[in-house]
């Protein structure tokens, strides 16, 4: 039976809690969307929905209906991840759905903290950070769906929920265990439903960790679940594991496809260009899905595949290009002929020998899941923090998705080293 059930608002946001949880030492397997068969074995189950930017009605009903598959199968907790960036909006989802969870759980209070400092996103005085910039600064206050434009946590998620919401400020995080202890009783006595939590360095996560060992929801980032394990492992309940990494020897041709229009994913396109056979499709010149799928098919008719080093096929272009085709055919429609095409050209990889795949872009990722007909995905070695490689089920290929913003520049590359 699983220790810990968590809940993930994304596809890519799973795999990087998965990624977490596995490098503290918790086998780990990634179910794809609400449960209806039975949980696999491992020590912490993730279920990936696709809930953040969902109504917030169908975020609440999915996430508790996996936290029911999840209470079912035995866990001790339960971890509502989101994203390191809060990404959110005043409708939802992550107040809603934390209050759904906490009354399912008939629990009063849960600690909130996005902080992820391997990925620069830091929480001082419930203010979040990337890297230097405040959150309203740092890009995502332009995010197409959930703009971020407030950087004060506490008023963010206050507007989410009626529950009232504190803060555990720095200096009682940087004290440790019993001072972060008082302030959680001291916010619950106080009629506080949460606590934004003040986090810099991964100390201040495995100390939170720590105080929240017996608290039945905990609701974060992937950084707040490095300190989860160990709890587990003190309540004697979790064995030492120097192997909970890993995955079935990798084998087979090697392929990148990348949807996410990031700037960091157009960087790592741009560097990989320069060394192994890349295809950029233009979705702008091309509108229409097949096509795209044939240009791809007629590029691996050439034969760039193979086992020695990745190709790189990619739908994703610059703001500029993907504001014009969103002006052309609406930003859904846009999205969606992209992630077909890619979806159909992960199939053809498929067929043509490629076993393993790294997907770029969360959407893209979920679409190209669907296509392939996984249904699990069992957590391996990270490549960078956040993206670990994984043995995705029944399709019995390695799968790494990666969230738009992660990885270094020369990700594509060192990937399959
Ligand atoms: N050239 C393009 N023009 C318009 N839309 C595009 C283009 N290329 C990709 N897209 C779409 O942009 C979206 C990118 O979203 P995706 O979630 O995959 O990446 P991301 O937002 O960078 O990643 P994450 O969600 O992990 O942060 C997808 O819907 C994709 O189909
Ligand atoms: O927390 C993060 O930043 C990521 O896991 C994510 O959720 C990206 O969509």
């Amino acid at each position: 039976m699983p220790l810990l059930g968590c809940i993930a608002d994304d596809f890519t946001g799973a795999t990087d809690l998965a990624a977490m949880l596995v490098a503290h030492g918790m086998t780990t397997i990634q179910v794809i969307g609400v449960p209806t068969t039975p949980l696999p074995e491992a020590d912490a189950i993730v279920v990936a929905l696709k809930s953040r930017t969902a109504p917030a009605a169908e975020a609440v009903a999915d996430s508790l209906a996996a936290c029911d598959a999840l209470l079912a199968a035995g866990a001790k907790q339960i971890f509502f991840k989101y994203c390191s960036t809060f990404d959110s909006t005043d409708a939802g989802n992550i107040g809603p759905v934390a209050d759904a969870l906490l009354h399912r759980l008939q629990s009063g209070f849960a600690l909130a903290c996005p902080a992820f400092p391997a990925n620069s996103r830091s929480v001082f005085h419930g203010h979040l950070f990337v890297g230097t910039s405040l959150l309203s600064e740092s890009g995502m206050e332009r995010h197409p769906l959930t703009p971020m434009r407030d950087p004060n946590l506490v008023r963010v998620l206050s507007r989410q929920t009626e529950g009232g919401v504190g803060l555990i400020p720095f200096a009682t995080v940087e004290e440790g265990g019993a001072a972060i202890r008082q302030a959680i009783n001291r916010l619950r006595d106080g009629g506080r439903r949460y606590a934004i939590a003040d986090a810099v360095t991964e100390a201040h996560l495995h100390a939170l960790g720590a105080a929240v060992a017996n608290h039945a929801l905990v609701t974060g980032g992937s950084g707040l679940a490095m300190g989860l394990p160990q709890n587990f492992r003190d309540a004697g309940l979790l064995p030492d594991r120097h192997d909970a990494d890993a995955l079935p020897e990798p084998r087979g041709a090697m392929a990148v496809l990348a949807g996410s229009c990031s700037r960091a994913t157009l960087g790592q396109i741009g560097l990989a260009r320069d060394h192994v056979p890349t295809l950029e499709l233009d979705a702008l010149a091309t509108p229409d899905a097949a096509a795209l799928q044939r240009q791809a098919e007629d590029w691996l008719e050439a034969g760039p595949l193979s086992e020695k080093r990745p190709v790189v096929i990619a739908a994703s272009a610059a703001p500029e290009k993907v504001a014009a085709l969103q002006a052309r055919l609406g930003r859904d429609a846009a999205g969606s002929l992209v992630e077909t095409a890619l979806a159909g050209i992960a199939r053809t990889l498929l067929a043509r020998g490629v076993a393993r795949l790294v997907v770029a872009g969360g959407e893209t990722s979920g679409a190209v899941v669907q296509a392939l007909g996984v249904d699990r995905l069992r957590i391996g070695p990270q490549i960078d923090p956040g993206v670990p490689w994984t043995y995705a089920e029944p399709a019995g290929i390695h799968l790494a998705l990666k969230s738009g913003n992660f990885g270094a520049r020369d990700f594509f590359l060192r990937a399959f080293a």
